[in-house]
């Protein structure tokens, strides 16, 4: 059953178109990764999804009920984390999760919620003294407050280092395997790869694609970067593999060749080096990355940037 049905839904501000057409399913227990650059319409899109934001057109679907007749159903199984909230730094994790519980009007665990999170030991610490992770882990345990059947994390994991984006993850996986379903947002890259069964990637208000990665990867024409290292290569030796079908170019430092090339040219590059005279020593492989897959899909992004060099953490267009 589908957990989430968007069908030809637009929302226009005044001039601004910030989703157009918008036809998307996400499956019960699926995790589901929205990227897109900054204004893409992500966070357009989720509004829309908990009624916050009416659509100029179309129709929202969110466990089977309808978002804007039916919204008070569709919270009251939904989880969000909302892009930037932040802890009360006065009051204890404890008071946060029994706060959630009240106004959610439930009569919960609250241990069972920090436990849940891994903050158990914390729980009547002041969240003012948490570290970001911590705080991410408290927010998201308000969030699966009542045990939603759908989990709305909106930039989920921003401003976490590494260790702090990988607890997240697993989370978000344990949440997976009891069955909830998982719609979020993110331009960190690295996160969503490990943990998404399916992405969809929103441009200027569209979506431009929707797939597994390797479905992704495959419809860019399965495009390999090989490294070669050899004893000694030169500019013409280079030519000869160039010439070859299925390679879309090929450039030496003397010491490796890299080539990017369809999978199936492989073999020919490494024999044309060969009949070039050239010793291959060693040579590797490697898939589009997700950067990669990003850029192609979603464009106009030309400014990349790596935060602290951790592929976990890079981000794409700001
Ligand atoms: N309340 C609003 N009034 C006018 N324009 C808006 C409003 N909310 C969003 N927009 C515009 O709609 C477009 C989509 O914005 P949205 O916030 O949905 O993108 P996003 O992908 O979530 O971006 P971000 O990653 O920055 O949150 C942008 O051009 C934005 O300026």
């Amino acid at each position: 059953m589908a957990a989430i049905e968007l069908e030809g839904v637009t929302k226009r501000y005044g001039d601004v178109t910030a989703v157009r057409d918008l036809d998307l399913t996400v499956e019960e227990g699926e995790v589901f990764g929205f990227l897109g650059p900054n204004g893409a319409g992500k966070s357009t899109t989720i509004n829309m999804l908990l009624d916050f934001v009416r659509p100029t057109s179309g129709s929202v679907r969110v466990l089977s009920r309808d978002a804007q007749a039916e919204s008070v159903e569709v919270r009251r199984h939904t989880g969000v984390l909302p892009e930037g909230y932040d802890v009360y730094e006065r009051l204890t994790g404890r008071q946060h999760v029994d706060f959630a519980m009240r106004s959610k009007e439930i009569d919960g665990d609250v241990d069972a919620v920090l436990e849940r999170v891994g903050i158990a030991d914390a729980a009547d610490r002041r969240a003012g003294g948490y570290s970001k992770g911590m705080r991410q882990r408290l927010v998201l345990g308000m969030a699966l407050v009542g045990d939603p059947d759908i989990l709305i994390l909106d930039e989920p994991s921003s401003g976490l280092d590494p260790a702090g984006a990988k607890e997240m993850r697993e989370i978000v996986r344990a949440e997976a395997e009891r069955g909830t379903t998982v719609f979020f947002s993110s331009h960190v890259l690295g996160q969503v790869e490990s943990v998404c069964d399916r992405v969809g990637i929103m441009r200027e208000g569209e979506l431009v694609a929707e797939d597994s990665i390797e479905g992704l990867r495959e419809a860019v024409g399965g495009e390999e970067q090989l490294v070669v290292t050899v004893d000694a290569a030169s500019e013409e030796d280079v030519e000869a593999v160039r010439a070859l079908a299925g390679v879309s170019s090929a450039a030496t430092d003397g010491g490796t060749v890299t080539v990017s090339c369809e999978s199936d040219a492989k073999t020919q590059v490494i024999g044309a080096l060969e009949d070039a005279g050239v010793t291959v020593k060693d040579f590797s492989t490697q898939e589009a990355s997700l950067e990669d897959l990003f850029l192609t899909y979603a464009g106009d992004s030309d400014h990349p940037k790596t935060v602290d060099g951790d592929a976990a953490n890079t981000e794409v267009a700001e």
